[in-house]
């Protein structure tokens, strides 16, 4: 018999808006009719996405019960500044993930912003933003998270890591409501941090869980493939791969182990 979290949840993060639906066709598409009237920082949450989408435009299925989530934002800054909310977000994910598991064995964070659990995908994160030049608009942070069930793997790349749930891996059931509160509170302690400190506690905190440190990864752009040792993320949030080549910084890659 699984067990149950029962966190009563009654927490919610001073400043932040929220809307909460039962179905949406995906929460970034409203998140961008939201964005004109919206006042920021608001979060978007549903119970079913009817056509949610992932990272490089694929298809994100959503079994019912999973969580699902945009975080809209007006930040201060250029678009490569706020970009590195992914990191914030990946790393709240992470002490949610801690906080209504119990547990922190098997977590591990992927460059840029998924979360594995005992090696398979367990969320991924994918941002959208508008403006032009060296203004950012809104930030659009959506969120996807496998609470109760994974995809089957044939939803996914062959070359994709395993989709796994939390509850296939930890027994431990979660509501999605339950963790929204949860995430919401990590995130804006994080992004209060960033604000007063700027990314280095941010890249320092992901680099602690960082999956595959030191180990020979590939990181594949839509131009180009590169294998290398996995040596750091820097301060503008880009993937440090040491290969044959020497020391590469890749802004924007896939990752595979
Ligand atoms: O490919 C990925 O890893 C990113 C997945 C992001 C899925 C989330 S679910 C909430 C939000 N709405 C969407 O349509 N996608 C994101």
């Amino acid at each position: 018999m699984p067990g149950y979290m029962s966190l009563t949840g009654d927490s919610w993060p001073e400043g932040y808006g929220r809307l909460q639906l039962n179905e949406v066709d995906s929460t970034l598409d409203e998140a961008a009719r939201q964005a004109p009237k919206a006042a920021t920082p608001l979060w978007i949450f549903a119970r079913r996405q009817t056509t949610a989408r992932g990272r490089r435009g694929r298809p994100w299925s959503m079994p019912e019960g999973n969580f699902a989530a945009t975080l809209l934002l007006r930040p201060a800054g250029p678009p490569t500044q706020a970009a590195l909310r992914s990191f914030i977000m990946s790393l709240a994910l992470y002490r949610a993930f801690v906080e209504v598991t119990g547990r922190e064995k098997g977590l591990a964070l992927k460059w840029p912003n998924d979360v594995l659990l005992n090696g398979g995908k367990v969320a991924g994160i994918l941002l959208e933003s508008t403006g032009a030049g060296q203004q950012t608009g809104f930030l659009s942070i959506g969120v996807g998270v496998n609470l109760v069930a994974a995809p089957p793997a044939s939803d996914v790349e062959a070359t994709a890591l395993k989709p796994v749930s939390i509850l296939s891996e930890t027994s431990v059931r979660v509501l999605p409501e339950t963790f929204f509160e949860v995430l919401a509170c990590h995130f804006a302690n994080l992004e209060q941090q960033f604000q007063q400190y700027g990314f280095e506690p941010i890249r320092t905190g992901w680099l602690a869980h960082a999956a595959r440190i030191g180990e020979v990864i590939t990181a594949r752009t839509t131009r180009e493939e590169y294998s290398g040792t996995f040596e750091d993320v820097d301060a503008e949030g880009h993937l440090v791969l040491r290969g044959p080549r020497g020391v590469m910084s890749i802004a924007a890659a896939d990752v595979y182990f």
